[in-house]
C-alpha cells in the first residue's frame, strides 16, 4: 500500500505531551515553510525539536507524491546530531562549501523574546547552527511553550549565553566576560557523561555567561564577540523569520519578525 504523509490533526499524542508539542510544532513548520517546488537546499538544526522537523521531511520523502523533489533534496546539518538525523530520514546531505545558498533552514531555540531574538547553544551547538541559520533566506524556528519568554531574553533560560571559544583563551574570555558585567560564568561541564569540560563539534569549549534579563540583547551579543578568543555567541539577533510554538493544549501558534 502507498505511503501517505499523515495529518498533523490526525495524530496521536506522544505519552511526553511536551513531546507532542514539539512534533506539533515541527511539523507544522515543515508543511508550512518548505516550498516543494522550488526550494533546494534545506538547513536541519540540532536538539531535540529538530528531530521531528527531518522525521517530517523523511515522511514526504516517502510520500510517492513528493519522492521525486524531496530525494533531490539537499539537507545541511548544524552538527554531529544533525547528521545522523538527515542520514537516518533517508534524506541527501550537503555542506555549506558546496551548497553557501540555503532556501530555508530549521532549528530549535532555548529561549525567544517578543521580538524573536534567540538563545541559543544549550545543547552545544551554536556556531555551525549560525553558519546555516544566517545563510538561510528564511530561517524558521520550532519550539514548546516554555521557551517563549514574557519580554526579555534570560527570563526563561537562566543558564546563561552559550558562548564557544578556543580553548586556549577559556580563561582571559572568563575575565573579560566579567569585566562586560556577567553575573555568573561557567566553563560547562560533561559531567558526568564526561570528565572535563564539554568540547563542541568544532573542537572548542563552551562558557555559559549569565548577564540577567537582557533589555539589549544586539549591543551585548556584539560586545561579547569582540573578544578575543570568541568564535560564536549563543545570541542570534535578527535572524529568525518565524517562530512556531507547541502549546500544553495541542495548539501550534506563530510569531513573525516585525
Ligand atoms: O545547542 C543546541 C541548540 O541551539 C538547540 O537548537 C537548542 O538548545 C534547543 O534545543 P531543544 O529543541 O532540544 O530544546
Amino acid at each position: 500500500m502507498s505511503y501517505t504523509v499523515p495529518d498533523v490533526s490526525s495524530l496521536p499524542a506522544l505519552s511526553d505531551p511536551l513531546e507532542t508539542a514539539k512534533r506539533l510544532a515541527a511539523y507544522r513548520a515543515i508543511d508550512e515553510n518548505v516550498d516543494f517546488k522550488n526550494d533546494k537546499v534545506i538547513g536541519i538544526g540540532s536538539g531535540s525539536t529538530v528531530v521531528y522537523a527531518a522525521e517530517r521531511l523523511g515522511q514526504y520523502l516517502k510520500d510517492l507524491k513528493y519522492t521525486e523533489c524531496v530525494s533531490k533534496f539537499i539537507c545541511i546539518p548544524t552538527g554531529f546530531q544533525s547528521r545522523a538525523l538527515i542520514l537516518d530520514n533517508g534524506l541527501k546531505l550537503g555542506t555549506v562549501d558546496n551548497y553557501p545558498e540555503i532556501d530555508v533552514a530549521f532549528d530549535g531555540a532555548d529561549e525567544v523574546d517578543t521580538n524573536l531574538q534567540l538563545i541559543k547553544g544549550g545543547g552545544a551547538c551554536l556556531f555551525q547552527e549560525k553558519l546555516v541559520s544566517t545563510s538561510a533566506k528564511k530561517f524558521i524556528v520550532i519550539a514548546d511553550h516554555r521557551k517563549q519568554s514574557p519580554h526579555y531574553l534570560g527570563t526563561n533560560w537562566t543558564k546563561g549565553i552559550p558562548i564557544e571559544v578556543v580553548p586556549a583563551a577559556y580563561v582571559r574570555v572568563q575575565n573579560d566576560l566579567k569585566k562586560l558585567g556577567a553575573h555568573k560564568i561557567v566553563l560547562r561541564q560533561g559531567t558526568p557523561a564526561k570528565a572535563g569540560p564539554v568540547v563542541t563539534d568544532n573542537n572548542n569549549f563552551l562558557i555559559d555567561a549569565d548577564f540577567g534579563q537582557l533589555e539589549d540583547p544586539k549591543s551585548l551579543y556584539f560586545k561579547i564577540l569582540t573578544l578575543v578568543g570568541v568564535v560564536e555567541v549563543g545570541l542570534f539577533i535578527d535572524n529568525a523569520e518565524r517562530v512556531y510554538f507547541g502549546n500544553s493544549d495541542g495548539s501550534v501558534t506563530h510569531a513573525d519578525r516585525k
